[in-house]
């Protein structure tokens, strides 16, 4: 009893556990009076509990725990355990809770929406993907309605009608994306009736760490269709023909292709004797580079999947396919010709949002993950959460060994292959994890080489992911996966039926082997802890070299040290060397991370006065109020000929027009003066104060501009049959909108670099 005490009081710099733990006894000893009601009694119980606002005092909050413990119990068939229950109450005090794999957080964040959603608070449930939003809402649905809340969920495929319908809900689930693409979406509509996502009140984030620091500064973006691109059919069979090594050349790290000489006289041939790089007609050599990148290094089945007539990108760290993605758009234009599929439209950013400003949005928000104290320090400052350390309901027994470092990448992988083999003759179940897709088949092959099997996770979907990965824990089992892929999946000892775990357990249990240590030691920690689940058995080993990116990139020094004859350096001082890369890599993140909030500050006061007006526009006269001031004589002339209502539909449509335009506008402007800014770093004038000292009069008169252009529009409107035709004067919506994540375009830059390389080359030559 005094261990359990000792473990509950959590760690220092924490949230203080203690005044939930003093709760436990007396929410166990309403049980068994609750376990006699019918499942109508207990449903009232839990619906009185409603009678009160937030927040839950002392009484109410074990009644709330009681309850819901009973219907957990009986809906579920799992009984909550305290540790689950400290959680919900560290939830409802709008808290990370910190618990382990495996601890069962799904139920715990279930019962603290509950809570929340009994007290009249609307909750959005945030997922990392549709998969387990959906996963989870469904698995949870007996319980909400045992306890009278409404449930629901939205995932990519859902229609508008459908996400009004589950935004109304009491609960929604759903994924960060899916929710922040609503609200932009919402941001543009031009009639209340159009919106789907109400105000909601909390807003509860599973996989807390990940979407709050490690996907924060991520903008999710809404594009509007300008014109299309056409299909560059002719350029993608021209590249077709070329060979590489004779007409170009791949550097060595796969990331930039260039024609040779050979083949810059074959493609001018080819194309009937053009010079690429002629003055005067410079739009012939970006598109044989666009060609050209497409073809030669963005591998199908690997960078993209064709799927639905359409290409589709694989988000490489995430080993998964990623639906809401492009690349900009000559590249992705290119891919699609090469693929021969329909082009898709090309755009102009309407609006953006970041994870971190749609988290905000919300009075109250909180969440739940395995890996919440080494960035204590980073939701304090962005978000003003404090952890709370849940302790595991069994301790944990894994054993996690110091990370093997070797001299070079090969010798790593060769001494991985050499343990991998070792250890699968045991029948021990063993998960690699990579950091990217490309590693995974690498590593795949080096074990195919050696005669062992595995599973690799590549990008099908999260739910056949979810699958594989519910099996990593079988007898004899090899999977090698990235990072992020299947998470969220328990990893049962014996397989998913747990029919074989008596044996699993005698090997050991899951041996979780990192193919390299991540960029930060809670994507380490993530890893592990994949093993050792609910007390399980289980082991983790980290596998180095100092030719990984992370060492060379970050370390101060790369050499001096002596390795064993197989490569391995034991030396512990060069062990060390590996922590410190890791620190200075979270350090750099960190820096990412303030640097990009920073600047988004600014954009999102800049945005919330548009929206503010926007808002007014939207719900009441403002619009006709203005135009009558600013155009009295065609204000009037128009109202009565089409009437007061006419005139205030068309009103509010042309300034809704103007207002957008100019954001989008200002929105791009905003952005290239961001790139523009390291360039006047160099001048060593901080960039932040360089980029507000512009991006803040650019701003200024924003409001005053789009009334009037709107009035200017307004005077030059005719009526057609009756009605005023805002067409005519150029008020029109994008055709189509869609909505990407900026991170997910990986090739920018380098193809960028790629067509100015080409370039600067020639000509360099060329005087
Ligand atoms: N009180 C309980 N009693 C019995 N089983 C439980 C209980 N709570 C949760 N479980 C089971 O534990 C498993 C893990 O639950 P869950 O997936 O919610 O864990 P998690 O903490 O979210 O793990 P991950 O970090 O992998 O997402 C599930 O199979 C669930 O059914």
């Amino acid at each position: 009893m005094a261990e359990t005490v000792r473990r509950m009081l959590g760690k220092p710099g924490a949230v203080d556990l203690r005044p939930y733990t003093k709760l436990l006894q007396s929410i166990e000893a309403r049980e068994p009076e609750l376990r006699e009601l019918s499942d109508a009694e207990l449903t009232e119980k839990a619906t009185e509990l409603g009678n009160a606002e937030l927040p839950y005092d002392r009484g109410d909050l074990i009644e709330l725990c009681a309850v819901g413990r009973e219907a957990a119990r009986r809906t579920l068939g799992e009984r909550p355990f305290d540790v689950q229950l400290l959680g919900v109450m560290a939830l409802l005090d709008g808290h990370i809770a910190e618990m382990a794999t495996g601890e069962g957080k799904t139920l715990a964040g279930a019962l603290a929406a509950a809570g929340f959603a009994l007290r009249g608070q609307r909750v959005h449930v945030l997922s990392v993907n549709d998969y387990l939003a959906r996963r989870d809402a469904e698995w949870m649905r007996p319980l909400y309605d045992l306890l009278g809340v409404a449930v629901a969920w939205i995932g990519e495929e859902s229609t508008t009608a459908q996400r009004r319908l589950a935004y109304s809900a009491d609960i929604t689930y759903a994924s960060v994306s899916e929710l922040g693409f609503d609200v932009l979406r919402d941001r543009m509509a031009t009639d209340p009736e159009q919106r789907v996502v109400p105000e909601a009140g909390v807003a509860l984030i599973d996989e807390a760490d990940s979407v709050l620091v490690d996907e924060a500064r991520v903008p999710l973006v809404l594009a509007g269709a300008a014109e299309s691109s056409a299909a560059d059919e002719e350029m993608a069979e021209l590249v077709r023909t070329l060979k590489p090594g004779i007409h170009y050349e791949i550097d060595s790290d796969g990331r930039n292709v260039q024609l040779t000489d050979a083949g810059i006289d074959t493609v001018e041939r080819a194309l009937g004797g053009v010079d690429l790089y002629s003055e005067d007609d410079t739009s012939v050599l970006p598109r044989v580079n666009l060609a050209l990148h497409a073809h030669v290094l963005l591998q199908r089945d690997v960078h993209y999947v064709v799927r639905d007539g359409g290409v589709r990108l694989v988000n490489e760290s995430r080993g998964r396919i990623a639906l809401l993605q492009r690349w900009p758009d000559g590249l992705q234009a290119a891919v699609e010709a090469k693929e021969k599929v329909a082009v898709s439209e090309t755009g102009e950013v309407l609006d953006s949002i970041t994870v971190q400003a749609l988290v905000l949005r919300y009075p109250t928000h909180c969440g739940m993950t395995g890996t919440a104290m080494a960035v204590a320090e980073q939701l304090r400052e962005f978000y003003e959460l404090e952890v709370a350390v849940i302790p595991p309901n069994k301790p944990n027994i894994r054993v996690d060994e110091a990370t093997r470092l070797y001299a070079t990448r090969e010798e790593k992988e060769d001494a991985l292959v050499d343990e991998v083999t070792e250890v699968h003759a045991t029948g021990r179940p063993i998960l690699i994890g990579t950091q990217d897709v490309a590693e995974s088949e690498l590593l795949a092959k080096r074990l195919a080489d050696a005669g062992l099997e595995c599973v690799v996770l590549n990008a099908k979907n999260d739910a056949d992911e979810a699958a594989i990965i519910a099996e990593a824990g079988q007898y004899g089992a090899v999977t090698v996966s990235t990072q992020m892929a299947g998470r969220g999946t328990d990893i049962r000892l014996g397989g998913s039926d747990m029919s074989d775990r008596d044996r699993v357990v005698e090997t050991g249990g899951l041996y979780v082997m990192g193919f390299g240590r991540y960029p930060s030691s809670r994507l380490d920690d993530q890893l592990r802890g994949r093993a050792g689940r609910q007390g399980d058995p289980g082991g983790s080993v980290f596998f180095g070299s100092v030719e990984d990116d992370l060492v060379a990139n970050n370390a101060p020094e790369t050499t001096g040290y002596r390795p064993e004859a197989d490569g391995e350096i034991t030396d512990p001082s060069w062990l060390s060397t590996v922590d410190h890369a890791q620190r200075v890599s979270e350090g750099q993140l960190l820096d990412i991370h303030r640097n990009t909030w920073r600047y988004n500050k600014l954009i999102d006061v800049q945005r919330s006065v548009v929206l503010e007006h926007r808002e007014a526009v939207l719900m009441e006269d403002l619009a006709d109020r203005q135009l009558a001031v600013d155009c009295p004589a065609q204000h009037s002339e128009l109202v009565e000929e089409v009437g007061k209502e006419e005139v205030a539909r068309a009103a509010r449509l042309i300034t809704l027009y103007h207002l957008d335009r100019g954001w989008t506008d200002h929105n791009a402007f905003l952005a290239e003066l961001r790139e523009g800014i390291h360039l006047r770093f160099l001048g060593r004038r901080d960039p932040l104060d360089e980029f507000n000292r512009d991006a803040v009069p650019a701003f200024k008169g924003f409001l005053d501009e789009a009334r009037t252009r709107a009035a200017e529009t307004f005077a030059e409107t005719e009526v057609v049959d009756g009605k005023i035709d805002i067409a005519a004067v150029g008020v029109k919506r994008p055709s189509m909108t869609w909505t990407y994540m900026v991170h997910d375009h990986p090739f920018s830059t380098d193809f960028e670099t790629v067509v100015g390389r080409l370039k600067g080359a020639r000509r360099g030559e060329d005087s």
